[in-house]
């Protein structure tokens, strides 16, 4: 059923020797929707997600379903993990190796053809898996993890180094896994990618959770931090008029500045009011990257 928790991962910390990369992480995953992991190189994105599949040891617990994983007789069809490409010998050919795969789970070689058609990899099922490029091998992981027909699908870095094809692909096809009531979990640096892809974001900052809302709360929250770049001949006069109405103007060389704490309508009618003259004003659309270096920043001022 739509927005029904399927995982729920609670107090997942960790450290390696005596730095604590992972602090109290919780995460919830909700059936039908696609939910957005975000956070910067070495903020623990990975170790959360190993964590969460008991590939790695730590504190915390994470229920699928209500359950540890290692309660599922099989976990392959509690949850599908996409963890960088497709795991296996390189010179096994693809169908092979799925269908491997698929023989230890007990799912019928059936499955594995028609997955193959459903990621786009028909043709190349006979190739060995080292002849794969990387955007097919992405899509083989995903085959792979979707053996089991599980309802929790999750993925590291999908996206990573694929080209805007692969990535529009990637986006529709999780799209559509979430539509089918899947919950699913993409971890990515890519804002703008996850601004397209994801219902919910959930940002990492070194090891912590510092937000986790609803994309429509992201867009909005960003909304109120939006920036506006001008061009004005008395750029004084227009900081001490944008100061005088609780907004901040910063010079950024020659006749230009940002604005921040003030909209364009606003600065556009105070300016004209006050007979101070503006050349141009603009205002970009709000962004999951204002929302997130808006919390990044808030985070390293209070720690
Ligand atoms: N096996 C390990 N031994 C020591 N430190 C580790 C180990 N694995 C991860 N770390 C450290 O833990 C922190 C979190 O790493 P992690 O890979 O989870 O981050 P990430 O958010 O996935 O980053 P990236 O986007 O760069 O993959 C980093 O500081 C990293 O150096």
């Amino acid at each position: 059923m739509k927005g029904e928790v399927l995982v729920e991962a609670r107090g997942l910390s960790r450290s390696f020797g005596n730095k604590r990369v992972l602090d109290d992480v919780s995460l919830t995953l909700r059936a039908g929707e696609v939910t957005g992991f975000v956070g910067a190189n070495g903020a623990g994105k990975t170790t959360t997600i190993q964590l969460m599949l008991g590939l790695l040891r730590g504190e915390g617990q994470t229920h699928y379903l209500g359950r540890p994983l290692h309660e599922w007789g099989a976990p392959g069809t509690v949850v599908g993990a996409v963890l960088g490409g497709v795991a296996g010998h390189s010179a096994h050919r693809l169908r092979a190796h799925l269908r491997m795969v698929a023989a230890g789970s007990a799912v019928p070689d059936e499955r594995v053809d028609s997955l193959l058609e459903t990621v786009g990899l028909t043709d190349a099922a006979r190739r060995k898996l080292a002849e794969l490029s990387l955007g097919m091998a992405q899509r083989a992981g995903i085959a792979q993890a979707l053996l089991g027909d599980p309802p929790v699908l999750v993925l590291d870095e999908p996206a990573n180094g694929l080209d805007p094809h692969s990535i529009r692909w990637l986006r529709e096809f999780l799209r559509g896994q979430a539509a089918q009531g899947k919950a699913v979990l993409v971890s990515s640096h890519l804002l703008g990618e996850m601004e397209q892809l994801a219902d919910r974001v959930v940002v990492l900052t070194r090891g912590r959770v510092v937000a986790a809302e609803p994309m429509t709360e992201v867009l909005k929250r960003a909304a109120d931090r939006r920036i506006v770049t001008l061009e004005a001949p008395d750029l004084p006069a227009l900081a001490k008029l944008v100061t005088e109405h609780g907004g901040h103007l910063a010079p950024v060389g020659g006749q230009s500045a940002t604005v921040t704490g003030l909209d364009r309508v606003r600065i556009g009618t105070l300016a004209l009011q006050a007979g101070v003259p503006l050349y141009w004003l603009h205002e970009g659309n709000p962004s999951l990257e204002d929302f997130y270096l808006g919390v990044a920043q808030e985070e390293f001022k209070i720690s």
